[in-house]
């Protein structure tokens, strides 16, 4: 559950009335909730409790150094994927033995700059990759440790195309086939191939996949070590899922995952591996939410669209995966309690207050939605709607597109609350490029 409930007919996060704060700091606004991080942070770690492994927070789901900072004083450390992002951080006080660097495409630069921070481990995905690290690492007298991304071939059904990483089509990983032979010993000067590294995609609802995903692993494992080699750790990645609308509650929970998926890795811990898991979304997402206010409400040719200030820009899941994000008034008559339990509830209020809407952003793109025939309340201009589960993959995805300003960012602590990023202004939009124009 996260700290986003409604209280007499107005949307609070903890203790702070998003009413109020949306009319104080404007719109659009991303809302976090620290007690819901720390809340999602400590359930990942029960529920592997029995593995203890590292849980190395992805950085890519949530950027903001604040969102960071809070982790890794709780104990994440932090999967990164870019030279930007060791830099956020490192910033945000994170050490470097508890940061795990992934990606297909790591640039020289990059790779320099995460040897010389000294991270944990490479995740690589590329044979090239390897022997670029390497030449990097005797270039500057070092060590890389790194862990081989392997492609299982492993494919959810349930895990959109777009966002499904495991399966032999995808760009990701080295086949699996291909793998043994990269952790023979002295194959490489300066690298040590120590880990087996697989993320398969995300969101995903059950521990099937992962089961499938770690046999593919436990296969590897006796191949390298009967042909010598030592590996330390294996990293089974992140992509458990989170709440996106209510009928997710009733999805496999994390707890039941993490206890199936721990009891299998248990024969491997007593081989003498440590586990890393890479969780994102599962924390993130439902750690946040998007209030967006309704500029316009004009009617189409057939239907209703609503017009909000917030577009594909700020939050561009809807747009790129047709993904779906629930959303409501944050003003809803005398309703108390959680956003999930507000479709039931406006079903017994009268179901023919609800009508289908296009709730649909100001960008110039036909594409810019975030929801299609969306059955909501009557809505007024000047109404302010929470899209929800807003945590993962909106803010560190937005861009600034029909140059559009990015929105200011909350963090909400009890009855408090404190603004982690500003809202961008024009001079930030031109900043970098007024010295070209004299
Ligand atoms: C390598 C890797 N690890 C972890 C994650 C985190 O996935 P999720 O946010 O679904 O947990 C991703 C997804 O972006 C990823 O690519
Ligand atoms: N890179 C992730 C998927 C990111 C999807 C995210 N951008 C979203 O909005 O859902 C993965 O490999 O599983």
């Amino acid at each position: 559950m996260d700290g986003f409930s409604y209280k007499q007919g107005v949307l609070h996060a903890e203790g702070v009335d998003l009413e109020s704060l949306a009319e104080k700091l404007g719109t659009p606004l991303f809302v976090y909730s620290t007690s819901t991080l720390a809340a999602h942070l400590k359930s990942m770690r029960d529920a592997f409790q029995t593995i203890d492994p590292l849980i190395c927070f992805s950085v890519k789901s949530c950027s903001n150094l604040s969102i960071l900072k809070l982790l890794v004083e709780q104990g994440a450390g932090l999967d990164v994927v870019s030279g930007g992002e060791i830099y956020r951080a490192l910033l945000a006080g994170a050490r470097p033995e508890t940061i795990v660097f992934a990606g297909v495409g790591k640039s020289v630069q990059e790779i320099t700059y995460a040897l010389q921070a000294g991270i944990y481990q490479f995740n690589v995905e590329s044979e090239g990759e390897l022997a670029r690290i390497d030449a990097i690492a005797a270039q500057y007298g070092c060590r890389a440790r790194v862990s081989i991304r392997i492609n299982p071939d492993v494919a959810d059904r349930d895990t959109p195309q777009k966002t499904a990483t495991g399966g032999r089509q995808t760009k990701f990983g080295i086949p699996v086939t291909r793998s043994a032979r990269l952790y023979a010993p002295g194959l490489y000067g300066n690298v040590d191939v120590v880990g087996i590294h697989a993320h398969i995609g995300s969101p995903i609802h059950d521990s099937a996949s992962y089961l499938a995903c770690i046999d593919v692993i436990e296969k590897l494992l006796d191949e390298v070590e009967q042909a010598g080699a030592t590996v330390e750790t294996i990293n089974i990645g992140g992509g458990f899922a989170a709440i996106y609308e209510a009928s997710d509650c009733a999805s496999m929970s994390l707890q039941e995952m993490g206890r199936i998926i721990s009891q299998r890795l248990l024969g491997l811990k007593a081989r003498g591996v440590r586990f890393v898991i890479e969780p994102g979304r599962s924390i993130s997402a439902n750690a946040g939410v998007l209030l967006t206010r309704v500029e316009y409400i004009k009617e189409g040719w057939d239907r209703q669209i609503v017009i909000v200030d917030a577009g594909m820009n700020i939050l561009l899941r809807p747009t790129l995966y047709g993904a779906h994000h629930a959303m409501w008034p944050i003003r809803y008559g005398h309703f108390s309690g959680h956003w999930t339990h507000l479709s039931t509830s406006s079903k017994s209020d009268s179901h023919a207050t609800l009508s289908p809407v296009d709730v649909v952003g100001p960008i110039c793109e036909t594409g810019d939605f975030f929801a299609l025939s969306r059955p909501l309340p009557i809505l007024s201009e000047r109404d302010t709607l929470a899209i929800f589960s807003a945590g993962a993959y909106a803010m560190s995805m937005a861009s600034q597109y029909n140059s559009k300003v990015r929105p200011a960012e909350v963090l909400v602590i009890g009855e408090e609350y404190r603004i982690v990023r500003h809202r961008e202004r024009f001079e930030d939009l031109v900043a970098r490029e007024m010295d070209a124009i004299g």
